[in-house]
């Protein structure tokens, strides 16, 4: 059998593996290196579909705090077309129909994000100072006079919360939910968000970035499943579905954490328990977005950005919309599309697309008037959690995920001491302050391909780049440096 040998091996082809690849060549000059990737393409959760003529984001679709993120720097780079995000750009409905300006429901969007907001974003700030425990964001709420008690209440919240995270408040950690906020969209220095809308998709901002890999052809193998990977303290082996076997000094695995959460690929030896702890304990949170297609002639929908609706009776069923077809974005193509997340997604992806389709039409003949919506052409959306890839959409981290998990979740393995490492894990998952977010998956990427640089040529002594990397990601995010950043802990808005 056919043994191909590397010196590093990145398992899996998303940002954070491309990313990896990138630096180890243009950063450490290290040129002999593979990519295993399942898919037909790279790109990973960055994924386009086609409706019509029109290309949508199936996944990653905006970037998310400008400022000093990385995908932002690379789409400009590439000129990967994306535009303005306004989210105070929203149309209110519940049962009743459009809310107007100043409903019960734009006034309790108002609430949480003016009033609330910044005071649990304080009072979240002074547990971690004080070291006090940690929380679920919906006791933190609760203990900041925030319960949550109408349609329009819950949905507010949901807004502000559940569409950003994938998860309702009582499944978030408290004190990580406002540091996650504060990471990307305060310290960043520009909390804007952008939304891609480039035809050749977000991926372009991956596939470019790979290409600038000389050969990078030669160094990737696409549609390969690996089903086991054994580490040693001198190699890690990968086997693939097809029969490939493929030894490296070093190896990467990017693997989401729903895919390890699911045990599709067997480590040998079983990994440390800390780690398998640290799997378990973190949060992989469904985002699923539903696409229909109109005809154009049919159009029925306001030019509005975001449509917020309030079901009275149920949490997150259909709460946020988005129309495509309004001017800047894709005019004319008659799409429309909702986002469930969470149990609500969960449930979608398990019915048919008929039965989703069914619920879908009704909620937006509430919206805009039972004779006014009709069939739709083409609907269509993606089953993330059913997808044996993925397993889910991007982390969120639980009310009672500690910083300790955090390490164990990214902690290489392989031999008994740090000289020895050779299987490193680095994804979204593994980022402390951007988990979740394409950018954290940039930093993991880079950060994880240092200390392996570190290691083949320098005897993990830990270089200058690498603490660069390092610090990048947010690596070094103890209390102390936290208590003398009061920064983190005030929103722009304030
Ligand atoms: C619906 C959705 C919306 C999102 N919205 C945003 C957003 O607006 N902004 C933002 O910044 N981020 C967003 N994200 C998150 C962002 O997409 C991720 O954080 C990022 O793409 C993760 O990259 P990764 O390389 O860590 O993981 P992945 O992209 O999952 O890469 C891992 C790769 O491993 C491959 N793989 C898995 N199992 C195997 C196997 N057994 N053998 C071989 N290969 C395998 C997979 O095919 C995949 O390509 C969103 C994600 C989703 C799904």
């Amino acid at each position: 059998q056919q043994v191909i040998e590397t010196d590093v091996l990145i398992l899996g082809g998303g940002m954070t593996g491309v990313s990896a690849a990138h630096s180890l060549y243009h950063t450490h000059g290290i040129e002999d290196f593979l990519i295993v990737e399942a898919r037909h393409e790279l790109g990973g959760r960055v994924q386009d579909h086609q409706l019509g003529n029109y290309s949508v984001e199936f996944g990653a679709n905006w970037i998310q705090g400008l400022g000093d993120n990385p995908i932002w720097k690379l789409a400009e780079k590439y000129g990967v077309k994306n535009r303005y995000s306004d989210w105070k750009k929203i149309d209110y409905f519940t049962e009743r129909g459009w809310d107007g300006e100043d409903g019960p429901l734009s006034r309790a969007v108002d609430r949480y994000e003016e009033e609330v907001y910044p005071q649990i974003v304080a009072d979240a700030g002074r547990r971690k100072e004080l070291g006090m425990s940690d929380l679920s964001l919906r006791a933190g709420l609760r203990m900041n006079g925030w319960t949550a008690s109408t349609p329009e209440e819950w949905t507010a919240e949901y807004f502000l919360h559940d569409w950003e995270s994938g998860e309702p408040p009582v499944q978030s950690s408290y004190i990580k939910s406002v540091e996650s906020y504060n990471s990307t969209f305060v310290e960043s220095g520009n909390a804007t968000n952008n939304i891609v809308i480039d035809q050749a998709g977000y991926k372009q901002v991956i596939l470019r970035h790979a290409a600038e890999i000389p050969n990078i052809n030669q160094k990737v193998h696409l549609n390969e499943v690996i089903t086991s990977v054994s580490y040693t303290n001198s190699s890690v082996t990968a086997t693939t579905k097809s029969g490939l076997t493929i030894r490296a000094k070093k190896a990467i695995c990017t693997f989401s954490l729903g895919v390890l959460q699911h045990s599709d690929v067997t480590f040998s030896p079983q990994l440390p328990s800390s780690k398998l702890e640290a799997i378990a304990n973190f949060h992989m949170a469904t985002y699923t977005k539903i696409f229909a297609r109109f005809r154009p002639e049919d159009k029925f929908w306001n030019e509005t950005e975001f449509w917020l609706y309030a079901d009275p009776d149920e949490r997150g069923y259909y709460p946020m919309w988005q129309p495509l077809d309004i001017p800047g974005f894709l005019p004319g193509s008659g799409i429309v599309f909702a986002t469930l997340t969470g149990q609500q997604a969960i449930r979608a992806e398990h019915q048919s697309d008929e039965e989703v389709k069914r619920e879908f039409l009704a909620v937006l003949r509430r919206l805009y008037g039972e004779d006014k919506v009709p069939e739709p052409v083409e609907f269509t959306f993606p089953r993330w959690t059913r997808d044996p890839l993925f397993r889910g959409t991007f982390t969120n981290c639980g009310a009672g995920v500690t910083t300790e998990q955090q390490e164990a979740l990214k902690a290489p393995v392989g031999g008994d001491h740090d000289r020895e490492r050779t299987l490193w894990f680095a994804g979204e998952h593994t980022s402390r302050k951007h988990f979740g977010y394409l950018h954290g998956a940039f930093r993991e990427g880079r950060s994880s391909a240092g200390e392996v640089a570190d290691c083949l040529l320098r005897g993990c002594q830990q270089s200058e780049e690498t603490l660069i990397a390092k610090r990048d990601a947010e690596e070094f995010m103890d209390l102390s440096h936290l208590g003398k950043r009061k920064r983190m802990y005030v929103p722009d808005y304030v």
